[in-house]
């Protein structure tokens, strides 16, 4: 069993108060309370001019957060008022960090609240538990330029929603871990920049916690590089189905297959072939039957679904599951909410919208959606969106960042999946393929010199993306 990567672990609000209690075995709350404040204080003397400052505080340690940041930006010489939006309960870490601010407490927040120059929003963070009541929200509304502790008060640290309302930060300090939240959208959009502080926890105490969540990033997988002694079949062959009617979805698979890496790109077109002949000297397009290429013990990846019909893949995915080869699903391959037909195949990539065709409505948050397909169908979900979920069926979920509006173009999911078949097709685990192909397929549009590459730009730049995402990188593990 490998070690998880601790490096991009990501850790839900509940996670981090476990980490907490187990750090309080050796550094206090209030000490962890005042590295928190110090840090804080730290980003905005970096990035701020001095200013008036408002620290709205909150009744738990989010709020001593504040009232420790409220100190320091004091001492720094800034003029600093405080207002508690809730008092901390008696005698809690909250109130020691509060009696320690003896300056300017204002009862009336909102007459200061447009005036300074920055607001401090201490108000929830990881013990965010309901919607943001309306006065919180309409004083919230207000704040200008706004600096949040750990969270913008409003965003859900486990799953990015938004609870009632959450201002548009401009920096938001979070502490030892970042947490999903930060990542997710809508989440994402208001956190501003994220920095990450250390505030004296070890890392050892990540071994307390069943790490389930990772931003997807190298480090977090392996992609093997490219070796004297390659030969084409050790850099894998990908077998894709060919539609009879829509051939370009095939014909770009097959090309993002090629050109981040496949050794052998083979086309089992369903009609049309001399078309899928002509379109590359590199394809190999099938003139057998499918039984005699799934005889082919070298052809364990198939790309299934890009431009098939619903009668294609119905014929055709029974017989590759039957076959036993690893198979990436997409596009065609989901056209019924029959989830049951899907498993055997080794990933699937859909959309939000093909999602919800196949699994129903998502209620709730998309990881707990993700995750629960995986299971379903035990197979790896990739689930595409601005903020593209990897989850496996035993729990693992990556969150990938490393994209751009660049990859909004018709054509785009079929080349996810060919750099995924590749990956796969090199030895890489499932779920690690998967991860590392979504990051990939990102890479190449960032690579673009513009901002509206067509699918077939973005394929050319995959041997580069691939290149970039093999760079190596110290992994810090247990
Ligand atoms: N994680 C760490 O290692 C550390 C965390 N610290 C801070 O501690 C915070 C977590 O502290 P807490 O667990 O006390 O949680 P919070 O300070 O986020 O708030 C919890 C309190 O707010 C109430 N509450 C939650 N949502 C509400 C809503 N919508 N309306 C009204 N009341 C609501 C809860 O009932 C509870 O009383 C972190 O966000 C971080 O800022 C630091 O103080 C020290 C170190
Ligand atoms: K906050």
């Amino acid at each position: 069993m490998t070690k998880p990567n601790l490096e991009f672990a990501l850790l839900t609000p509940t996670q981090m108060s476990i980490v907490d209690r187990h750090a309080a075995r050796t550094i206090s709350i209030i000490e962890l309370m005042e590295n928190a404040g110090w840090a804080v204080t730290q980003e905005i003397l970096k990035r701020y001019r001095p200013c008036s400052v408002l620290v709205l505080c909150g009744p738990g340690n989010n709020g001593g957060d504040g009232y420790v940041v409220a100190r320091l930006l004091a001492q720094a010489g800034w003029a600093v008022y405080v207002s508690s939006i809730a008092n901390p309960k008696s005698g809690s870490d909250a109130d020691i960090a509060a009696k320690q601010w003896t300056g300017m407490v204002v009862d009336d927040p909102e007459s200061y609240i447009k005036k300074v120059g920055l607001v401090i929003d201490a108000v929830f963070g990881a013990g965010l538990n309901k919607d943001l009541d309306l006065h919180i929200a309409n004083l919230l509304r207000k704040a200008k330029h706004v600096v949040a502790i750990d969270m913008p008060s409003g965003v859900n640290g486990e799953t990015g929603q938004i609870m009632g309302y959450a201002p548009h930060a401009e920096l938001t300090v979070t502490f030892f871990k970042a947490k999903p939240g930060h990542y997710l959208l809508p989440g994402r959009e208001y956190r501003g920049e994220l920095v990450v502080k250390d505030i004296g926890i070890t890392f050892e105490i990540l071994s307390q916690i069943e790490l389930k969540c990772w931003l997807n990033e190298p480090g977090l997988w392996q992609i093997p590089t490219s070796e004297l002694t390659d030969y084409k079949y050790r850099r894998g062959t990908v077998s894709v189905i060919g539609g009879s009617q829509m051939i370009g979805a095939a014909r770009l698979s097959a090309h993002a297959a090629l050109n981040s890496g496949a050794g052998l790109v083979y086309i089992f077109a369903l009609g049309n072939r001399d078309c899928y002949s002509a379109s590359s000297p590199c394809f190999i397009v099938d003139h057998d039957s499918l039984e005699t290429a799934l005889k082919d013990l070298r052809r364990k990846i198939w790309v299934c679904g890009p431009g098939l019909l619903a009668n294609e893949v119905n014929e055709i995915l029974p017989q590759l599951i039957a076959a036993n080869v690893k198979i990436i699903a997409d596009a065609g391959a989901f056209q019924s909410d029959q989830y049951d037909m899907l498993k055997g195949v080794s990933i699937i990539t859909p959309h939000i919208g093909e999602f919800e065709r196949v699994f129903g409505k998502i209620k709730g948050d998309k990881i707990s959606a993700a995750r629960l397909a995986a299971k379903q169908i035990g197979s790896v979900v990739v689930l595409k969106g601005a903020d593209t979920i990897i989850a496996s069926p035993d729990g693992r979920v990556a969150i990938n960042q490393h994209a751009s509006s660049r990859l909004a173009t018709a054509g785009s999911g079929d080349t996810l999946t060919g750099i995924v078949a590749t990956l796969l097709a090199t030895g890489m685990p499932v779920w690690e393929s998967a991860c590392a192909g979504v990051w990939v397929h990102g890479e190449a549009g960032l690579l673009c010199d513009h901002s509206w590459p067509s699918a077939e730009i973005l394929t050319e730049n995959l041997g580069k993306a691939r290149d970039n995402a093999s760079i190596s990188k110290n992994i810090v593990n247990l």
